[in-house]
């Protein structure tokens, strides 16, 4: 089982802003945190880039620019060949940057008179959490000539271009090797494609008090059993199986009926104590066949779906995965309104032409529903926030969820699991072969299981995602949607000994 050691808190770049006016007014100065700042990147440098004829350090015009000073002067102390390139001019410089740059006592060139040269690594310092607009055209135009070069880069806190919040390119990017941030991770760390432009990433502690940083660090989380584990059931695997709940999955008719068999297999494995397939009368037969643990029952229409929920033998649902998008389906998620339920694939598609058809329904209640849309199917449901250029994938999610009143788990590599409340968190364990076919039809089976378990929808999509990333990668690459199914009991049992921790 792989555990991070870091903490799973990360801060937006106006939390990290916040922390660092608090530090410095409990007494720490932020050129202090600078120093260290500076030190963690000259080491990190030193460390991996020990072939470097020569280090290139791009400054830019705020503390970012200023860590680079410091990294720098230390380099040069190491006795490293070194050349500071700044934009605009040492006079502008202010605060802790200034301070640097005056302790630097170095010459500076332009950032125009720069030609990258193999041999060079680069320490990119010219825009870190402070970045607000789009780069400049003289960065851009540093930013294509060191890739023609190919030479290597080291980023400070962010590769510049990379938007701290949102993990977007704001007109273009250094791709980093490394990058080195301080204190905790932004989110630009963790969403896409912010992720890959950073390469490797080390955090620095700097000496910022650990319980400042906490503090400040309100908005979102990456997706870690820390976050949720105290809502799950820790007995759960002695219990008896009505106690684990039961789970309703719906299918389609008899040509689609493995995307629901697919859901159902994965609930099983997930932990619910029973499972039933709801088969349409011409679809039974073919399910029947194929189901041996998982049950089958015959739901003809919306008469006997009313019944089974009225009987209470049912816990949780699922539906969308293969049942085909209509009048059908939306009756049928209407019969189950304010039940546990995860909506996916053609349960998301069928209310895109009346969305707020969809969200009146759970409007009112506590969040009890789970909408997992991929992107084009977040874009089907909530065009307006898909359109939006302004914000990034944690507000849109976060939007999202208040809208729906439902928890959304809105997918990709960065999945991000956002509750109608506002808590946010972005999943990092998901390897990049579990994007295949039949994936996500195992996504909401898991997230079933866990409502059919009686555990609340936001910690229960939040589990179900991580549980889904690590099957992924005890799958392995190469991995089918039914070898991830047969994983999934090894990545619960990993969970469970988090959650005894
Ligand atoms: N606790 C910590 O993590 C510490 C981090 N440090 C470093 O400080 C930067 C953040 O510094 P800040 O001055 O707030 O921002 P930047 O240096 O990233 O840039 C601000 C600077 O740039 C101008 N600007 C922003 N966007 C653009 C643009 N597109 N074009 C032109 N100019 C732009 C803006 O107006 C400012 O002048 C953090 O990343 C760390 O590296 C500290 O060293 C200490 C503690
Ligand atoms: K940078």
């Amino acid at each position: 089982m792989k555990m991070s050691l870091t903490d799973p808190f990360l801060l937006t770049p106006a939390e990290a802003a916040a922390a660092d006016r608090e530090t410095d007014a409990s007494g720490i100065p932020i050129f202090h945190l600078m120093q260290q700042a500076g030190f963690a990147v000259a080491a990190e440098a030193l460390r991996h880039f020990a072939q470097a004829e020569r280090f290139v350090v791009l400054c830019g015009p705020g503390n970012n620019g200023g860590d680079g000073f410091v990294a720098a002067s230390a380099l040069r102390r190491a006795g490293a060949n070194v050349s500071i390139h700044l934009a605009g001019r040492p006079e502008e410089l202010t605060g802790a940057a200034r301070l640097a740059w005056l302790e630097a006592q170095t010459p500076a060139q332009s950032f125009s008179s720069y030609q990258p040269h193999p041999g060079d690594v680069i320490i990119d310092a010219i825009f870190g959490a402070g970045l607000s607009r789009d780069v400049p055209p003289e960065v851009t135009d540093l930013i294509t000539r060191v890739r023609e070069v190919g030479c290597p880069v080291l980023a400070v806190d962010l590769p510049s271009g990379i938007d701290g919040l949102t993990g977007q390119v704001r007109g273009a990017a250094f791709q980093a090797q490394r990058t080195v941030t301080f204190v905790a991770r932004k989110p630009g760390h963790v969403l896409m494609p912010g992720r890959i432009y950073c390469g490797e990433i080390s955090l620095a502690p700097i000496g910022m008090p650990t319980r400042i940083a906490r503090r400040h660090a309100r908005t979102v989380s990456v997706n870690d059993p820390r976050a949720w584990k105290a809502a799950i059931n820790v007995q759960q695997g002695d219990t008896h199986k009505y106690k684990r709940g039961h789970l309703a999955v719906f299918s389609g008719g008899p040509s689609h009926t493995g995307a629901a068999r697919m859901t159902a297999s994965a609930g099983l494995c997930a932990g619910a104590g029973l499972v039933t397939l709801a088969s349409p009368p011409d679809a039974t037969l073919v399910n029947a066949c194929a189901m041996t643990a998982v049950m089958v029952r015959e739901i003809a229409d919306l008469q006997d779906l009313k019944m089974w929920w009225a009987s209470g033998k049912i816990s949780a649902a699922v539906i969308g995965p293969g049942f085909g998008v209509g009048e059908g389906l939306r009756s049928y998620v209407h019969a189950s309104a304010a039940r546990p339920m995860v909506l996916d694939a053609d349960a998301i598609t069928a209310f895109a032409e009346r969305p707020d058809e969809l969200f009146a329904l759970a409007a009112g209640s506590e969040p009890r529903q789970i909408l997992t849309p991929h992107e084009g199917e977040f874009a089907r449901l909530f065009p307006d926030l898909a359109a939006d250029k302004t914000i990034g994938k944690l507000e849109r999610a976060k939007r999202a969820a208040e809208r729906a009143h439902a928890v959304i788990v809105y997918k990709g590599a960065d999945t991000v699991i956002a509750a109608p409340d506002g808590r946010l968190l972005i999943n990092e364990n998901a390897p990049a072969w579990l994007a295949t076919a039949g994936s996500g039809d195992v996504l909401a089976g898991i997230a079933g299981a866990n409502l059919a378990q009686g555990i609340p929808a936001f910690e229960a999509a939040a589990a179900a995602v991580w549980l889904h990333g690590e099957a992924g990668n005890k799958a392995g690459v190469g991995m089918t949607a039914e070898d991830l199914i047969r994983h999934i009991p090894a990545a619960l049992e990993d969970l469970l000994s988090w959650c005894r921790l």
